[in-house]
Order: structure tokens, then C-alpha cells, then sequence
């Protein structure tokens, strides 16, 4: 398919307003594509795709497959350079530039210059050449020689790279029209913009290849290659399209949590999986067994791109620990020199680092954390439910022949495998979450423990608990000391709000407060200790604290008739006097 083509059914697909009608042009485009006599002839790989798997990815603006890290690594100045060459000699980049600034989009730009008379080393890459004529009149720029000059510039590296990027892309501004050259710098610099989604594309292919859009559905998630789907659904139909599995080595899109209560979730579901929440980086690791016995360990990150150089430590988990090849879900977390998870912030020091990864190493120790398991020893898993999974994943990271009746305090001796909890209890669920914030991690996800893997989907069977959107501050009028190690610390904080001149109990917070700050609450409210019995203690209107939580609930527990469901200390309101804490108005309100 020429690239002229292409070029003018985009312009036809962007002035269409209308989804289905998007859908149905897209389809036409693509089955155009598909009867490409090239396309018979050539052999269809990621290096060598063929007419119809390029034309796939480059309606929704990819040059490459979504799983691919190649990247063009063309940067703006770049393409501006290319096209002021293309241009002609009174063209400079800052010209084109300013046109950017007057019309505010590139291809505009692109497309208001005469292309076509200029010579040069790129002149003549690809066969064509400037013909002097403008455009492209007699050159016929076909969709397959622009992917494999793209794929050419992309594979640039070393000194004088850059410049071989330009002289590839004047190379093929050269033998643009104007059409053909608005879409190729839209192409180059990730701004294709024509209003095809990924929906719109993955229904075109069921449409054009009159094959059921929910095997496409399937198939783009196990392959994320909307290239190679069209392919295989235009030659093998629905069986070739049911056919294709997961590859270890090639990215799958990561399923995604939406925000969520407790609640909510035990309502949906009979019972609720309930795994802490690391604060990490999210990481795909694939491990691959060769038939000799060789193993291969890539790690990629939430968006698919390959960051195994930045984690040896992970390559070095998977090559100790894994003995059959397996696709893992799962976090990198930082940790300090007592094994305790350290912030985010810490984890990003390590990600994409591609220099000095040792030195990086020694100043930032992560550790992998794994709670889902897509593939293991040549089984794809998607489609099983998450306790089966989890199962699968403990045996992976386990001796493969342990025992898969193992309970929550078994599994605690696997350190790479995220504990998953199954209850219908919410106190249950608040006593998981308050171990899970005293562990330092973020708090809790609640998964549908029959549900599916679904890649790229925010679904709403991986629910993180919701943060707390509104904080009161109550008034702090009783306290328990604690146990054990914290036995001279006061913990368990009753919390109170106010309500004309009186002080009424809210409930109790125990979660959110490390050890370090137990010693300075204690520190803080000891002096106001009014009366003690037992463990517990009265304590004299003096300290606000700011209280996160979950819902408010009526309760009889509580004087003021209101219980806050899975309250969370936040911090002391220094600021603040008892007579300026919450009202229990507020409290009513808030609950309404
Ligand atoms: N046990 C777990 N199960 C699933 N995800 C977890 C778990 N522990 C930590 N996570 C992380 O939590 C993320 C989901 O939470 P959250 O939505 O807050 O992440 P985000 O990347 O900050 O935001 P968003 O996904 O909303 O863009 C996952 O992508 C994963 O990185």
C-alpha cells in the first residue's frame, strides 16, 4: 500500500465525527491493507511485519508493537531539522518552529511545505530520491519502506546517530506530499491524533475480518500486538485468534485497581482477597527456560518497557528461585538496612537507571514482591481465578512440590510472595490493614478472589482501599498502654468530637502509628493522664489529632451514636485547642 494512501484515508478517518463511523472507515483501511499482494509474499514478524500489521499499528500512531521497547528516540528538533532540509536551503529549523508556534500542530506544519526538490545523502535512502517535482509525484513511498526506514532510524546508536536520524527522515520528508508528509510527522513524534482509539481499531479488525470482537478482545491481551492480531485474524480467522497464548519474554498489559471501600466490596463479593499494598514500582518479570537448561529473565515496567539492566537483584531472585518458566505480576520495593520498606521515591532512584546500576545498587537495596502469577511451566493462567493464581504462584516460588494447602502463616517464610487473606469479615480487614500500615506499606487491595487476569483493565475486581477523602480532627480522651515491646507506650486512642459544651467518643484509632511516634504521642498526652484503670487511661481534653477513615457508621458503642469505620491517625493538630476540634454536626453532616 502506497504511503499516499494511507495518508488520504487518515485525512478521511480524522474528519469523521462519528465512532462507528470512525470504526467503519478503519475497517475498510485495514482490509484495503490486508489485500496487499506484498503482504502474500512476505513473511510477518515483529522485524518484518507485513503491509497490513504496519498499517494497523500506524492508524493509531505506533510504529511498533505496544510490547516493544524500541523506540524511534526522535525528539522534536530532530524532526524539525528533517523537515526544514526537506524544505529547501531558505528553510532553517527555527522556521519551522515558529510555524509550530502560528499553527499549533506539526503536521499542519509539515504539510504547508513543498517538499520533494532537495538533494542529499537521505535524499536517496529507500530507492526514490528527490525528483525536484515536489512531492510525491513518481515515488511511490510505500507504508512498508516508511516503517523500515523508521525502523532503520530507530536502530540508530553511537556517535553520529543523530544526524543518520535526520538524514533517514529528510530521506523520507523528501518524498512527501503534503498529506503524506502531515502524517509522517505526526507518526514520528507520537501525535497521531485521528481519533482511533484502541477500541476503535480492535473493532475494526473483528469487522473487517468478520471475526467476534471478544476473541480480538482476547487475543490483543495475550499478544499486545495489534499487527500481528489483524494478521492472524484475516489468515486463520477466530481458531488462530483462540490459538495465540501468552509468550514468555513479551509484555502483558498490567490490570489496574480502582479506588474502593470495604464495604463496597464485601457487598460485590461473597468474600473479599485482601493483600497488603506495597509501595513500590510495579514489575512484569518473564523467565524463560530454554530447552538446554539456559534461563533468560526480563523485567518490564507497569507501561511494558524493559527495565531488567536497572534490577540485577530481580534477574538474580528468578535465575536462584524459579525453576519453571513463569510470567509474575508483582512490586520492587525499596528497603532500608532492617528489611523495612522504605518510600517510593526510593524505588524511582533505581528505575530506568542504564548507567551505574551498581553504584545505584549499593545506595537503594529493592526487593521483588509477587502477587500474581499469568503463566507458569507453559500454562497460561489469565483466565483462572485469582486464588488459583496465587495458589500457582506460592508452588512457582516455593519448592515446586510443596504441599498447596499452605496457610497465611506458611507462606510468610516465602519473602517474595505477597500474603493474600480470604474473608468476609471487615474486622478481619481492618486488623490486615493496620498490619500492613504498621509493616510500612501503603495499606490494603481488595481483589474478587474468583475473578480473571484482565490486562489493562481498571476494573472493579482489584479495588484499592480509598483513600480517605474527608478528616476530622477529634479530640483525644482516653488511651490504652499497650503490650509487650509497647507496654510503656500509650496506644489505642479514643477519639472524641464535640457537641455543644461536651465531648463526645467517636471512636478508637490504633492504625497508621509507628513505634518512634507512639514514643512522642505518649510523650505528648502522659501529663494530661486524668484517671487510670487497668490498661486504660482517661485523659483531660488537650491533643487534636486528624483522623482519616472509611465511613461513618451509627453505632451504639460510641456516646456520640456515630462509629468511624477504619479510622487512621494522620497526625497531631499542633494548631489546634480542643475547642477548635470537629463538632459532632460536622460528623452528621458528613455522614449524610
Ligand atoms: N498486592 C498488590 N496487588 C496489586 N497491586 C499492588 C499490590 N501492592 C502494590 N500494588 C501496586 O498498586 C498499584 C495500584 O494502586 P494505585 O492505583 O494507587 O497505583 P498507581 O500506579 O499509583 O495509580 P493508578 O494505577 O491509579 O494510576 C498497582 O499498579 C501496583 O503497582
Amino acid at each position: 500500500m502506497e504511503f499516499a494512501t494511507f495518508a488520504d484515508r487518515a485525512a478521511a478517518i480524522e474528519a469523521e465525527p462519528a465512532d462507528l463511523e470512525i470504526v467503519a472507515r478503519t475497517s475498510e483501511l485495514l482490509a484495503d491493507a490486508g489485500d496487499d499482494s506484498e503482504d502474500r509474499r512476505s513473511a510477518g514478524s515483529a522485524v518484518d511485519p507485513q503491509t497490513l500489521e504496519v498499517v494497523a499499528r500506524f492508524v493509531q500512531g505506533r510504529v511498533f508493537p505496544a510490547w516493544d521497547s524500541t523506540k524511534l528516540d526522535i525528539g522534536p528538533t530532530t524532526c524539525y531539522e528533517a523537515i526544514a532540509r526537506a524544505a529547501g536551503t531558505n528553510v532553517g529549523s527555527d522556521d519551522v518552529e515558529e510555524r509550530l508556534a502560528e499553527v499549533g500542530e506539526i503536521g499542519e506544519v509539515a504539510a504547508s511545505y513543498d517538499f520533494g526538490g532537495q538533494q542529499g545523502l537521505g535524499a536517496f535512502t529507500g530507492g526514490g530520491g528527490g525528483n525536484g517535482a515536489g512531492g510525491a509525484a513518481g515515488n511511490d513511498l510505500t507504508v512498508r519502506e516508511v516503517y523500515e526506514t523508521l525502523a532503520d532510524l530507530a536502530a540508530a546508536e553511537g556517535s553520529g546517530s543523530q544526524d543518520r536520524k535526520i538524514d533517514l527522515l529528510f530521506g523520507l520528508f523528501n518524498r512527501c506530499s503534503s498529506e503524506e508528509a502531515r502524517y509522517l510527522a505526526r507518526l514520528v513524534l507520537s501525535e497521531m491524533r485521528i481519533g482511533v482509539g484502541e477500541g476503535s481499531v480492535r473493532d475494526a479488525i473483528s469487522e473487517a475480518f468478520d471475526v467476534p470482537v471478544e476473541h480480538v478482545e482476547r487475543a490483543l491481551q495475550v499478544s499486545n500486538d495489534y499487527g500481528q492480531v489483524a494478521r492472524v485474524a484475516r489468515d486463520e480467522g477466530r481458531e488462530g485468534l483462540d490459538a495465540m497464548d501468552l509468550e514468555v519474554g513479551r509484555p502483558v498489559q498490567a490490570m489496574l485497581a480502582q479506588a474502593g471501600t470495604v464495604t463496597d466490596a464485601l457487598e460485590e463479593w461473597d468474600e473479599a482477597a485482601v493483600e497488603w499494598k506495597y509501595d513500590g514500582a510495579r514489575v512484569q518479570l518473564h523467565h524463560r527456560i530454554g530447552d538446554d537448561g539456559t534461563t533468560e529473565t526480563c523485567v518490564f515496567s507497569r507501561n511494558m518497557e524493559e527495565v531488567t539492566d536497572a534490577f540485577p537483584e530481580v534477574v538474580e531472585f528468578a535465575d536462584e528461585t524459579l525453576e519453571e518458566p513463569a510470567i509474575l505480576d508483582g512490586e520492587v520495593v525499596a528497603i532500608d538496612e532492617d528489611d523495612e520498606p522504605l518510600p517510593f521515591q526510593e524505588v524511582l532512584k533505581r528505575f530506568r537507571r542504564k548507567h551505574d546500576v551498581a553504584k545505584a545498587r549499593e545506595d537503594v537495596t529493592v526487593r521483588p514482591v509477587f502477587f500474581d502469577c499469568l503463566h507458569a511451566g507453559g500454562e497460561d493462567l489469565l483466565e483462572e481465578p485469582l486464588t488459583t493464581r496465587h495458589e500457582r504462584l506460592r508452588a512457582v516460588l516455593a519448592d515446586a512440590d510443596d504441599s498447596s494447602d499452605a496457610t497465611v502463616e506458611d507462606e510468610r517464610d516465602i519473602e517474595a510472595l505477597s500474603l493474600l487473606w480470604t474473608t468476609d469479615d471487615p474486622d478481619e480487614i481492618e486488623a490486615i490493614d493496620a498490619e500492613a500500615l504498621e509493616a510500612g506499606h501503603e495499606g490494603i487491595m481488595l481483589k474478587d478472589p474468583d475473578s480473571a487476569y484482565s490486562p489493562g483493565r481498571r476494573g472493579k475486581h482489584w479495588r484499592k482501599r480509598k483513600p480517605d477523602v474527608e478528616t476530622l480532627d477529634c479530640v483525644v480522651t482516653g488511651a490504652e498502654w499497650g503490650e509487650g515491646r509497647r507496654a510503656t507506650f500509650l496506644g489505642t486512642f479514643e477519639l472524641s468530637v464535640r457537641a455543644g459544651d461536651d465531648l463526645e467518643t467517636v471512636g478508637k484509632v490504633a492504625t497508621g502509628i509507628t513505634d518512634e511516634k507512639l514514643e512522642e504521642l505518649t510523650a505528648l498526652l502522659e501529663p494530661h493522664i486524668a484517671t487510670e484503670e487497668g490498661q486504660a487511661v482517661d485523659i483531660e481534653p488537650a491533643v487534636v489529632f486528624e483522623v482519616g477513615y472509611e465511613e461513618i457508621q451509627s453505632s451504639p458503642t460510641y456516646s456520640s451514636g456515630y462509629a468511624l469505620r477504619f479510622p487512621r491517625f494522620l497526625g497531631v493538630r499542633s494548631d489546634k485547642d480542643p475547642d477548635d476540634a470537629d463538632t459532632l454536626e460536622r460528623v452528621e453532616r458528613l455522614r449524610a
